[in-house]
């Protein structure tokens, strides 16, 4: 967001560590804030944070590392000593190696009487500011950088990260040798891409966005920077229901799901879209599940096929009524199954879901890739990712939005990466991260939920890509208030289903918001957490 579109609505903006700096030396540069300004916001807003719970303030220590980080700290620790805490400051690394912002700030405490210590005696503190590392951390964490690390780890300390938890790679969430594990961070402008995504995410623990003046560049376009959802861009961009609409207008919605021993899967996409606002699904699906499927939804249509009998004239015309068509929900990879779907792909110019089995089949079959309509989403887990790439998935998993932006790039269409932070591509270059759902999402079913949201939303929204954005978030929510429904052992994918109606309700509602946004934070809004 730019500095005048500030509350508009916009995605929460997040960024790597190279667009973090960037954006500070545009800031500097550009619109002329000069660095010691920034730099004092940024520790009045560690101070701040520090504050919230002032009990825990009565014997402070801040780590300083050798870059603009550990600069941030001294003044951290300045600000903290003129309003009269007992609090001192450690400076680890040789003095050659300062940041020249250091050193000012260096400078500025001892003239201020600041208490700087060598070898301080780590369990002697209540709380210790972990400023050691910022964005700037380039390599595994060793030496003495390593073992104040640990040391902080170990105490009982209430332990707040400066930007970014020491150790932790700001760009891919992953632990560089040791990393701090902090109760909390203060991070400062935007969220950084390695406070999202796991383990990263857990070792930052209450993350605070703090604004401290640096803004994105003017005119910037979207795919500039990758985006996460929140509530309020499901209030922007939810498509308001027309109050003389009719079954027809909210979108016609074909599933090609479910095999014979796999009716649930049919089952739960086809429920979630009908929950998500649908007004019309067909199921596609084996004659076996005919019965099963009538009893559990008598709202959905079904076309139903004999073992050996694949009727394409019958899946043609499904394919001409309907408006949006997903497949792969427990469809199975026989040979049937594979020529039914290439039947769809030959046949289908309609905004297109394709996961699960549809994606291993695309896997084994991938000339496929040109029969693609123009709006296709897969929503592939690291698994289907795998098969479909050829990949590890550690590949996969260290690259999330790689991987996603590179599969987008090359099928042209929308790539929905799933994982406990699902990342969102579009070839366009836009991408996003999500920071709803939980553990309990990891539960057979909760994908064919995603799947049957996805399409309801593409029925009735402008840009897919937003739809896909939109559809992770909702789901996660929907996890969330299953989750709190019934904690997340219990909780299975019928459960999520039967939260939506709770989230999309929601969406004009501003008081369940508290639950979905992970412990992330922007500082100085009315509702602190949302
Ligand atoms: N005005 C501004 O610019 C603003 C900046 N802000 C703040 O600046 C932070 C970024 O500062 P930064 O770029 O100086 O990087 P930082 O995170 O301090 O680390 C670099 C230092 O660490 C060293 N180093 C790296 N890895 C290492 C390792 N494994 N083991 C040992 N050493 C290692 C590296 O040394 P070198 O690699 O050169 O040997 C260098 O000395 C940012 O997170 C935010 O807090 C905010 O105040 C907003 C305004
Ligand atoms: N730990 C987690 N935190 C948040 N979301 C999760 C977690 N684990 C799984 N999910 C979500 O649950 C869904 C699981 O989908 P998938 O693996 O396709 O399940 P299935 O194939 O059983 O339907 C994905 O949307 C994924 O993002
Ligand atoms: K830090």
């Amino acid at each position: 967001m730019t500095c005048g579109e500030k509350e508009a609505g916009r995605m929460k903006t997040v960024v790597s560590s190279v667009q973090a700096k960037e954006l500070d030396q545009y800031a500097i540069e550009e619109m002329k804030m000069p660095s010691l300004i920034l730099m004092e916001r940024a520790a009045l807003a560690v101070v701040d944070a520090l504050e919230k719970k002032a009990e825990t303030l009565k014997c402070v220590l801040v780590v300083c590392g050798t870059g603009n980080n550990g600069a941030d700290g001294v003044a951290v620790g300045r600000i903290l000593h003129l309003k009269g805490y007992d609090v001192n400051v450690c400076c680890l690394g040789e003095e050659q190696r300062y940041s020249p912002e250091l050193r000012q700030q260096l400078e500025i405490a001892k003239k201020y009487c600041v208490s700087l210590v060598n070898n301080p005696s780590w369990n002697e503190y209540t709380t210790i500011v972990d400023a050691i590392f910022g964005v700037g951390l380039s390599r595994n964490v060793t030496g003495f950088y390593l073992e104040a690390i640990k040391q902080i780890n170990q105490t009982f300390a209430r332990k707040v990260a400066v930007d970014v938890p020491s150790g932790l790679c700001s760009d891919s969430g992953r632990i560089l040798g040791h990393a701090v594990r902090a109760d909390e961070t203060v991070t400062f402008a935007f969220l950084k891409k390695g406070l999202c995504l796991y383990p990263g995410c857990e070792w930052a623990g209450e993350t605070c966005v703090a604004d401290i003046g640096i803004y994105e560049r003017k005119n910037e376009t979207p795919e500039a920077y990758t985006h996460a959802v929140e509530w309020q861009d499901v209030r922007c961009l939810l498509p308001k229901r027309a109050e003389n609409g009719n079954k027809g207008s909210f979108g016609k919605v074909l599933f090609l799901a479910g095999s014979r021993q796999m009716a649930g899967a049919a089952y739960l996409c086809a429920s979630a879209c009908l929950r998500s606002g649908a007004g019309m699904v067909k199921i596609h699906t084996a004659q076996e599940n005919r019965e099963i499927l009538q009893t559990l939804l008598p709202e959905a249509l079904l076309s139903t096929y004999a073992e050996g009998q694949a009727d394409f004239q019958m899946l043609k015309e499904d394919l001409e009524w309907c408006d949006v068509v997903a497949a792969g929900p427990g469809l199975g990879q026989g040979p049937q199954e594979c020529s039914l779907l290439q039947f769809l792909l030959e046949n289908c110019a309609k905004p297109l879901v394709l996961d699960a089995d549809a994606l291993n089949l695309f896997g084994k079959n991938p000339h496929w890739a040109k029969k693609l309509p123009k709006t296709c989403v897969f929503t592939p887990h690291l698994m289907e990712m795998s098969r479909m790439t050829g990949k590890t998935l550690e590949e996969i998993q260290r690259e999330p939005f790689h991987s996603a932006d590179e599969f987008a790039k090359r099928h042209q269409v929308i790539c929905v990466l799933k994982d406990a932070r699902t990342v969102i591509a579009v070839p366009d270059g836009r991408s996003w991260v999500n920071l709803s759902g939980n553990s309990g999402m990891a539960t057979a079913g909760s994908g064919d939920v995603l799947t049957g949201i996805t399409a309801a939303l593409l029925a009735v929204g402008e840009d897919p890509a937003h739809m896909a954005a939109l559809a992770v978030y909702l789901h996660g929510c929907a996890g969330d208030v299953a989750c709190g429904r019934k904690g997340d052992r219990s909780m299975t994918a019928q459960d999520i289903i039967g939260a939506l109606p709770e989230v999309f309700k929601r969406g004009v509602d501003k008081n369940g918001e508290k639950q979905s946004n992970k412990g992330i934070y922007i500082a100085g809004r009315d509702c602190a957490k949302f």
